[in-house]
């Protein structure tokens, strides 16, 4: 079984594929990671995300084994993460480890922005995880005031609010639900409603197959 989930950022769709993974006995993988391990590569050699052959470089080069989330957490390397995964050569070069991924057994959990609609159109359950921006800034605030206490909440709000207006509107592959995916809106849920939600639509898709 493949289950898809997109949504924009820090709607909780990393959070839900984790449990939904182990769930089901799937293995997961948080795509997000893959572009931002390339726009910190990028960073860390002091070169300009924007550096089309530098980033496909990068993307081609990656090792996506053993990426560490708390190293590429942060609104720096996710603002370069969208930045280089507005180059449609990027995302070839990343498309093939994803759908390796997704369909070797026992099948795989996969959260990002394109899941549903490039990576896996065929997947078996497709989820798009959304919340409100405000509400989604003040998950992200809780998160970002571990690293930083003086981290302003309109900052983590304006850092969300344009990488999901870059993400949504570039050319290739933008942030978009599916046409048969499941909207699931997080504002009014916590992480344990959200969970339960989940595993009730996926239940419900499965048994429509
Ligand atoms: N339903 C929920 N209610 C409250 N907090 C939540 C909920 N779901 C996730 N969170 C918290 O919100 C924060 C963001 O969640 P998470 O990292 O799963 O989002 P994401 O969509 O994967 O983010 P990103 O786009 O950065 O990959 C985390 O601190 C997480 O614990
Ligand atoms: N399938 C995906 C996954 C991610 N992106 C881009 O990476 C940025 C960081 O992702 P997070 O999930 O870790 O926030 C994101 O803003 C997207 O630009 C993508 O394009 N496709």
């Amino acid at each position: 079984m493949i289950i898809a989930i997109d949504g924009p950022a820090a709607s909780g769709k990393g959070t839900l594929a984790r449990r939904l993974a182990r769930h089901f006995g799937l293995n997961h993988l948080d795509t997000g990671l893959l572009y931002r391990a390339v726009g910190q590569r990028l960073r860390a050699a002091g070169l300009d995300p924007a550096d089309e052959a530098a980033a496909v470089r990068m993307a081609e080069t990656l090792d996506p084994t053993g990426l560490d989330p708390e190293a590429l957490s942060g609104s720096a390397v996710g603002e370069a993460a969208s930045v280089v995964a507005a180059i449609p050569a990027v995302r070839a070069a990343l498309l093939d480890l994803q759908r390796r991924f997704a369909h070797t057994p026992p099948g795989a959990v996969l959260d990002g922005r394109d899941i549903g609609t490039v990576v896996c159109p065929d997947a078996e359950v497709k989820l798009f995880v959304t919340a409100s921006a405000e509400t989604r800034a003040r998950r992200r605030h809780v998160d970002d005031l571990r690293i930083d206490p003086a981290t302003a909440f309109e900052t983590v709000l304006a850092d969300i609010q344009k990488r999901d207006d870059r993400d949504s509107s570039r050319e290739v592959a933008p942030l978009a639900a599916a046409e048969d995916a499941a909207v699931l809106d997080t504002t009014d849920l916590d992480a344990e409603g959200a969970f339960r939600a989940a595993v009730a639509l996926v239940e419900e898709a499965m048994a429509l197959k």
